[in-house]
């Protein structure tokens, strides 16, 4: 177990369908393949670096995968390298190459000393005859020269019949049976296409199961990855293929974190390192470009973050009222978020945080107000309402730092930018280089702040509030200090001014708390 609570996971257990012997138990043992950087890189748009794969695996690694498919050796020089890059790590996971139904394609993964292959063969009479232009009968002979090929070479194989799950199953069956016989070390079923549901993937795999050790892969197009992949497991599969993130062809592949969480938080399976999984998904995000969805399970950024009052006051009374399971078992952290769903108790908690005092009167009206913010369509960040709450309880406070002027270039050889800054009432001026003119504005800042500006920036947003060139953008930064953090937006045509504004204002908030905030620049 990876993480203890109260869970009663027989309320949990439904079968997967109509039949108690269709669950799976909690000595099972299931392993997880990651296949980000082969099926996850076919992504529209994705294209890893080797040095961004082997920032990928260590991290996969780190978090406990069984095998990761490192890329497809057919694909070019590139991608060789890249593989190779992986397998030179010595990884314990085992490190394997995509190959097709091709003798080639087992020598180019074989360039790259994967530890195993995936050999994919067509098994559907679409795939067979239409894509690859075989028959049922020589598909059969070449898997199994295949097999017996790669196994000469001392390759782990996986034989995956491509669009298994439009396959006639007895044919499926027949090519299990070959693959295995011919020595691979497993079968697997793959919803290529994403095109099943539970009953079919658990008619399939218990069919295959007969033959030896089957593996699932299976995809998101109808949302039924994860439902599928359990299905697959209750039926006899022991590994799973998934993707960070559940990045993959079309709509993805079923996603790591998804099996990962589902499996260990319903039926008391584990699999991997649970807390590992937020970091990879912020290293897989960074590398692809692939934002995370924030609305998605276990990764999405409102996965424990809530707004609405009555959810932030069970919350804030039982932190499981509104959780199945503690953020910090996939290693994240909860957020009480403001907005127009707010109401008094999430308004007096962030305020505490925040250190700020109010009467139940001022926070009820503070509330009040923080709805109506809200209801403008507008989110409402810290600095929101930490300026409602001094317009509520008269509390006014002097700024510590202040933005007076700024001036950014960029265009030429070095972005540049220099900034005026009231700081405790002293002008400072200060100026900086940068990668554009945001980063060159952002170390101006820092410079004339000195030590003083020693908050990390923990999240930078850009959104195009309107559309064309002379789009209103809104910059929205959260900054962090002495374990306080501060969201602050602000919204400008110019996104370097917008952004500025933002972090002196965070870095303001941020300031005003301390004794004895600033050093003098040049400490
Ligand atoms: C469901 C999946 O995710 S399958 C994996 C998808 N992954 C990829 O496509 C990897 C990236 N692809 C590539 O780098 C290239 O497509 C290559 C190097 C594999 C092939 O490139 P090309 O030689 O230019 O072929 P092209 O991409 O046009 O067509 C694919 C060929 O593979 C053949 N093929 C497809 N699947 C199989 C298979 N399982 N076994 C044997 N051959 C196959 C096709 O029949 C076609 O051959 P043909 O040209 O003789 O008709
Ligand atoms: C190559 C195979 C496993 C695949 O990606 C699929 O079937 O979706």
């Amino acid at each position: 177990m990876k993480f203890s609570d109260d869970t009663d996971r027989s309320s949990l257990l439904l079968p997967v369908h109509n039949s108690t012997d269709q669950t799976i138990p909690s000595d099972r043992t299931v392993r997880l393949l990651d296949t980000t950087l082969r099926d996850g890189e076919q992504a529209p748009g994705v294209s890893l670096s080797p040095d961004q794969k082997v920032e990928i695996a260590r991290a996969l690694e780190r978090a406990g995968v069984a095998a990761i498919e490192a890329g497809s050796a057919c694909t070019g020089a590139g991608e060789r390298q890249a593989i190779s890059r992986v397998t030179d790590l010595e990884l314990d996971a085992r490190v394997t190459s995509f190959c097709r139904g091709l003798e080639g394609d087992v020598d180019l993964a074989l360039e790259c000393d994967v530890d195993g292959v995936h050999i994919v063969v067509p098994s559907s009479d679409r795939h067979v005859e239409e894509k690859v232009g075989t028959s049922r009968e020589d598909n059969l002979e070449t898997t199994a020269e295949l097999v017996e090929y790669a196994k000469a070479h001392d390759l782990w194989v996986e034989v995956i019949g491509e669009d298994g799950s439009r396959a006639d199953l007895d044919y499926l069956e027949q090519l299990a049976e070959t693959s295995l016989d011919a020595g691979a070390e497993r079968f697997c079923f793959a919803d290529t296409v994403g095109h099943t549901g539970p009953e079919r993937t658990h008619e399939a795999v218990s069919r295959l199961a007969a033959y030896g050790p089957v593996s699932a892969h299976t995809h998101d197009d109808l949302g039924l990855g994860v439902t599928n992949a359990l299905a697959a497991v209750a039926a006899g599969a022991d590994l799973v293929h998934c993707t960070v993130n559940g990045l993959g062809e079309r709509a993805g592949n079923v996603a790591l974190e998804e099996v990962a969480i589902a499996l260990s938080h319903v039926y008391d399976v584990d699999t991997l390192e649970l807390e590992e999984l937020y970091d990879l998904a912020q290293i897989v995000s960074r590398a692809t470009g692939v934002q995370l969805p924030p609305n998605k399970a276990v990764i999405g950024e409102n996965a424990f973050t809530h707004e609405s009052g009555i959810h932030t006051d069970g919350t804030l009374k039982d932190d499981k009222m509104y959780e199945p399971y503690a953020p910090e078992t996939v290693g994240r952290e909860r957020r009480l978020a403001l907005g127009k769903h707010t109401g008094r108790a999430g308004v007096a908690a962030t305020l505490e945080e925040h250190g700020v005092d109010a009467e139940p009167d001022e926070i009820a009206e503070i509330a009040t107000r923080v709805t109506e913010l809200g209801d403008r369509g507008r989110r409402v960040t810290d600095a929101d309402l930490l300026a409602v709450a001094e317009d509520v309880t008269g509390d006014d406070r002097e700024r510590v730092v202040e933005l007076l002027d700024l001036t950014a270039t960029s265009g030429g050889a070095v972005p540049t930018a220099s900034i005026r800054l009231e700081v405790d009432g002293e002008e400072r001026v200060a100026s900086g280089t940068g990668s554009g003119p945001v980063d060159a504005a952002v170390s101006a800042v820092r410079e004339a702040l000195g030590s003083a500006a020693d908050a990390e920036l923990e999240s930078y947003h850009v959104d195009a509030v309107t559309g064309g060139t002379d789009a209103v953008v809104t910059v929205e930064v959260t900054m962090m200090r002495n374990d306080r953090s501060v969201t602050v937006a602000r919204s400008e045509a110019d996104i370097t001014r917008a952004s500025v504004e933002a972090m002196v204002d965070a870095l303001d908030r941020l300031l005003a708390t301390d004794e004895k905030p600033l050093a003098p620049a040049d400490d």
